[in-house]
């Protein structure tokens, strides 16, 4: 009979995928994991499976998972983290070479962090750790023949320990490695960390890009701080109060305070709301703010943070791409008026900005695409690399699941840190992440801030791309670039044609005006970013010919 050379037992998130891909490489052996199987056979992630048919309809489908891979399998075997609940799963594991990969609540915590995609562990991560370990510990115990310790200890480490553990019963086994075996993946996630700030008087931040980051929020937050308020929005209610009452576990005294979605918590009314909770819970220069949300969350959050008391520290978590690759990053802050888009608000960067990829799981497909409005800009601008990266599979750049996510993020910011770090208070190079946003700020305001800030700034990087060829200063193949690459993704180009003279009107309000000379700025070349001043009417009227419709 075929039996797997190791199977692993443990908590979700303590790493058995990663330990289990070491081991097998070492071993010269294939690797499986039940939960993968399930997902490849029912074609759905299993947060939609506990959401779709309950927790009861998973636990059979896992039954029989672990049942089919325990005959099957002959290499090292991961099995989901409540397979073990089952009384026949755990008598069929007798016999076989059974590690339980241990580790504490705190680790567990710090581990799993915002990742929206563990079905169990949505609110409340601290206590609901305690419980699920309390409930599952002996029955890990029961069918482990080893157990294992990770606190503390690298996947290699660990891998290492468990080869320890089992060298009296097993062999590696010579020949090739499995092709399931991917040595790439068998190191932890890395985390991408991009300096921001720290010229011109301005304190440097990190932008850091990766899974599990919630454990470096209490370092963030620091010593000082003896109060934390969390500024969520409503579409976020859940991950809200896992932050506040992980926050208040860690001994802070810590509020949420719960906002509109979107540009609706971009309004001084919601602003003053802010302050008031503020004012209540005795929030002090020392204390801390995180806005953890959209691009419309961290403006706001970072503009009450600016404000109140003149001043005082924030922490950004975005949670949608848009916030990841510019808003959360460089520092302006501010909300709307009836009259523009932005028009109060300040500089005030953050202390740091933690980008967790898993929160982009939940993301509507529509704001995910908005996002890649401001990923497309950069590329524009200063990196063409994320537009070659886009145009090769525009499908899979609209899905976090896409194999360039995390690069297209990376880059992006890069671009925005880079502009940022050299003018953080847009004396001139700055005005360079507003393509595209003279005329998108004109509609958002002109649509009373119910379109999303990215369909807007892709009309208008359509209509800077043929203002830029019809001044001369743009080749055709650039522009036409605009119109393909932003289309490829689902992006809009095109806006109502008799709206025209509102829109102009708008535009006079735009920062980068001057008296009433109008700025915009248009590429000379791409990546060659420029200022375009007071075009011809004529010109900008023949350019917005070809976006009105
Ligand atoms: N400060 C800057 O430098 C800067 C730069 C670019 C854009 N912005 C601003 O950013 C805003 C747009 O940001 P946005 O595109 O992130 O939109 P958004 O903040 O409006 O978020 C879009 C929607 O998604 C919800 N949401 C957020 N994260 C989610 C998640 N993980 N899962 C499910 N739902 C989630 C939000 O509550 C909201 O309803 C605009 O106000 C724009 O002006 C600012
Ligand atoms: O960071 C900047 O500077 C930008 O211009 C980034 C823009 O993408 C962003 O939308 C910003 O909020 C626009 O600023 P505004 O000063 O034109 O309101």
């Amino acid at each position: 009979m075929s039996a797997p050379v190791v199977v692993l037992i443990g908590p979700m998130g303590v790493g058995k995928s990663t330990v289990g891909r070491l081991l097998a490489d070492r071993l010269g052996t294939g690797y499986r994991d039940t939960d993968e199987d399930i997902v490849t056979a029912q074609g759905r992630s299993v947060a939609d499976i506990f959401v779709d048919e309950g927790e009861a309809a998973f636990r059979a489908l896992e039954k029989e998972a672990v049942r089919t891979a325990l005959a099957g399998h002959r290499g090292v075997l991961a099995l989901g983290g409540g397979a073990v609940l089952d009384a026949d799963t755990r008598a069929r594991l007798a016999g076989h070479h059974v590690v339980y990969l241990s580790m504490d609540v705190e680790e567990a915590v710090k581990r799993t962090g915002l990742n929206a995609a563990r079905p169990l562990l949505a609110v409340n991560p601290r206590k609901q750790w305690r419980e699920l370990m309390e409930a599952r510990r002996g029955l890990y115990e029961e069918a482990a023949s080893v157990t294992v310790a990770t606190d503390g200890r690298t996947p290699e480490d660990v891998a290492q320990a468990v080869l320890d553990a089992l060298a009296p019963h097993i062999a590696p086994t010579a020949g090739e490695p499995s092709p399931q075996t991917r040595p790439e993946d068998a190191v932890a996630d890395p985390v991408t960390r991009i300096a921001v700030g720290g010229s011109a008087g301005s304190e440097p931040y990190e932008v850091l890009v990766g899974h599990q980051l919630l454990g470096e929020l209490g370092t963030l937050i620091g010593t000082a701080a003896q109060r934390v308020a969390v500024i969520h929005p409503e579409a976020l209610a859940e991950t809200g109060e896992a932050l506040r009452a992980d926050l208040a576990g860690q001994g802070y005294e810590a509020v949420a305070i719960q906002v509109p979605n979107a540009e609706e918590a971009k309004t001084a009314e919601v602003a003053a709301y802010c302050w008031k909770a503020l004012g209540q819970s005795g929030f002090t220069r020392t204390d801390v703010l995180v806005g953890v949300g959209g691009g419309a969350t961290t403006d706001l959050a970072g503009f009450v943070a600016a404000t109140w008391l003149r001043g005082v520290r924030w922490i950004a978590i975005p949670t949608t791409v848009l916030a990841m690759v510019d808003a959360a990053v460089g520092g302006k802050t501010g909300i709307n008026t009836a009259e523009g888009k932005n028009l109060v608000g300040s500089f005030h960067p953050p202390a740091g900005v933690l980008c967790d990829l898993a929160a982009l799981e939940s993301l509507p497909v529509n704001d995910y695409v908005s996002g890649l409005a401001e990923v497309i800009k950069a590329g524009f601008i200063a990196d063409p690399v994320i537009l070659d990266l886009i145009e090769a599979d525009p499908d899979a750049a609209r899905t976090p699941a896409g194999p360039h996510t995390a690069e297209l993020i990376v880059r992006s910011i890069r671009v925005k840190a880079d502009v940022v770090s050299s003018d953080l208070k847009e004396a001139g190079r700055r005005e360079i992440l507003n393509y595209g946003h003279t005329l998108g700020h004109a509609i958002e305001k002109n649509e009373r801030y119910k379109w999303r800030h990215g369909a807007a700034v892709a009309i208008g990087m359509h209509f800077a791309a043929e203002l830029g060829r019809l001044a001369g200063r743009l080749d055709d193949a650039t522009a036409d670039r605009h119109r393909s690459v932003l289309e490829s993704v689902g992006l809009p180009l095109h806006y109502r044609h008799d709206q025209w003279p509102r829109l102009l009107e708008n535009m006079k309000v735009d920062k980068k005006s001057r008296g009433d000379l109008l700025r915009f700025v248009v590429l000379d070349g791409l990546a060659k970013p420029a200022v375009l001043e007071g075009p011809d009417p004529a010109v900008l009227l023949a350019a917005y010919g070809e976006v009105g419709e």
